[in-house]
């Protein structure tokens, strides 16, 4: 079994370097921006609460957001192995996640960073926003606050995961297939 974080700020490509890598790998795909989306759409009591924070471009609280996806986790007792998408974003989610793997008798395999120039990613983000209708990609503000939190709040992970010698990056800059070709390089060696 194994368990892949994919890691990369806003518009990296995660969500579609994912749908390749999901398919090759055989592995369960969980993204929590997809999820919190999903709950939005149906307008649960879930998406109430997170859109609160999604639509400044901050980060769902950590109680939340872990709680939803362990038991996203526990809706694939079969699965062969998860990628994680989106999660985690803080260090008390990273801890929470290999706590919750342990007690299954499972662990992070290792994380891949999708690295790429933040003047390139807003300008993508804008982009997407014309078409996407998530009103986070559709603000240049918003999009920074996103940077921000990432800058803050996620980018200190990649140092836990490289304490565990379990990170790896690859360059996110080039078509989608050159980027999936690097993805598959070190997928293919764990
Ligand atoms: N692990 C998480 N912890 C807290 N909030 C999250 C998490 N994952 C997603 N979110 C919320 O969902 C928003 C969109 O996430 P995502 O779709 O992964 O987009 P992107 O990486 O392009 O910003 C985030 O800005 C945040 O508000």
């Amino acid at each position: 079994m194994i368990n892949i974080v994919l890691f990369g700020k806003p518009g990296a490509g995660k969500g579609t370097q994912a749908e390749f890598l999901k398919e090759k790998y055989n592995l369960t795909h969980l993204s929590t921006g997809d999820i919190f989306r999903f709950n939005i759409k149906n307008d649960t009591d879930l998406g109430k609460l997170a859109k609160t924070y999604m639509d400044k471009g901050d980060l769902v609280p950590d109680e939340v957001t872990i709680q939803m996806l362990q038991s996203e986790v526990d809706k694939n007792p079969h699965s062969a192995g998860f990628l994680f998408d989106g999660f985690p974003r803080t260090l008390a989610q990273a801890e929470a996640l290999d706590k919750f793997l342990e007690s299954k008798d499972q662990n992070i395999t290792a994380t891949v960073a999708l690295e790429a120039d933040d003047n390139i990613l807003v300008a993508r983000l804008l982009e997407r926003g014309k078409t996407s209708g998530r009103p986070d990609d559709q603000d240049e503000e918003k999009i920074r606050n996103r940077y921000d939190e990432y800058n803050q709040k996620t980018a200190p992970l990649m140092d836990y995961y490289k304490a565990q010698g379990k990170f790896h990056s690859v360059n996110g800059i080039g078509t989608i297939l050159e980027v999936n070709e690097r993805l598959n390089q070190i997928f293919d060696k764990l």
